[in-house]
């Protein structure tokens, strides 16, 4: 088995599960789940450069430029060079791809794909708790008492762009943006893509794919 740190991407449009499958993969594994939008929010209150330039584009549910998230993910990925990592959220355009090659090179890229009408059911069902990031689904994973967080009590919200009349360009948008990052690692051979309807049902098959990598920590059922 390979000793040498992992390098991975989780890839897929939103409400594609990608937060949900890096958290059991993180867990499992014991690697750092690094997401971009996280990093983001965070960045937010800080009164850095960064947060201020990220602020008006995430207000209106837009994609940052790639100038800011690649510099505030180099940042992030510096910090945790010793470490094993996973991305979720990043890269989502082929500028960012490339500036990922320039400090790394990545083993492996999980490519979730789930049929449209699924996303728009799920994204209209998510529900969050701002300050951590924690998500929810009122269907699959609900909180444990209506409206507000698990571990703080403080209300859930849902987002502006997880509105249904938000959701069909947000994803033509995603779509036009992600198809040259796919291309560029299935052509490097590295690309993983993952097919269904349910996050529980890709599950095994994304376990097994990492456990051929990198030694689990916990079992496929324990997650
Ligand atoms: N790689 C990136 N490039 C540009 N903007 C980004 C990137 N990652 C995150 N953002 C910005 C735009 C997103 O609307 C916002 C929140 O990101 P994120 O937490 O990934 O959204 P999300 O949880 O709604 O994910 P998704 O859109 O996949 O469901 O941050
Ligand atoms: N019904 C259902 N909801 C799911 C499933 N997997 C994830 N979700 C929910 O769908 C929403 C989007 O998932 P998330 O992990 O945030 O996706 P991301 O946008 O790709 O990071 C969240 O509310 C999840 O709880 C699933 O298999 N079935």
């Amino acid at each position: 088995m390979a000793s040498k740190l992992l390098r991975a991407v989780v890839l897929g449009p939103p409400g594609s599960g990608k937060g949900t499958v890096c958290e059991r993969i993180a867990r499992s594994f014991g690697l750092q789940h690094l997401s971009s939008g996280q990093f983001l929010r965070e960045s937010l209150g800080g009164g850095g450069e960064a947060g201020a330039l990220a602020q008006q584009y995430l207000e209106r549910g837009l994609l940052v430029p790639d100038h800011v998230i690649t510099r505030v993910m180099m940042a992030e990925l510096e910090k945790r060079r010793e470490q094993h990592w996973l991305l979720d959220g990043f890269p989502r355009t082929l500028g960012q791809a490339r500036a990922l090659d320039g400090i790394c090179q990545l083993d492996l890229v999980i490519s979730l794909n789930i049929p449209f009408e699924t996303l728009k059911d799920r994204l209209s069902a998510r529900w969050v708790h701002p300050a951590s990031g924690r998500v929810y689904n009122m269907d699959f994973n609900p909180p444990q008492s209506q409206g507000v967080d698990d571990l703080t009590g403080e209300p859930l919200v849902q987002r502006d762009e997880d509105r249904p009349e938000a959701v069909a360009a947000r994803l033509r948008k995603y779509k036009d943006a992600a198809k040259p990052v796919i291309e560029l690692y299935k052509s490097r051979g590295i690309l993983h893509s993952f097919s269904g309807t349910e996050t529980n049902k890709i599950w095994p098959y994304v376990y097994g794919l990492l456990s051929s990598r990198i030694p689990p920590i916990l079992s496929e059922e324990e997650h």
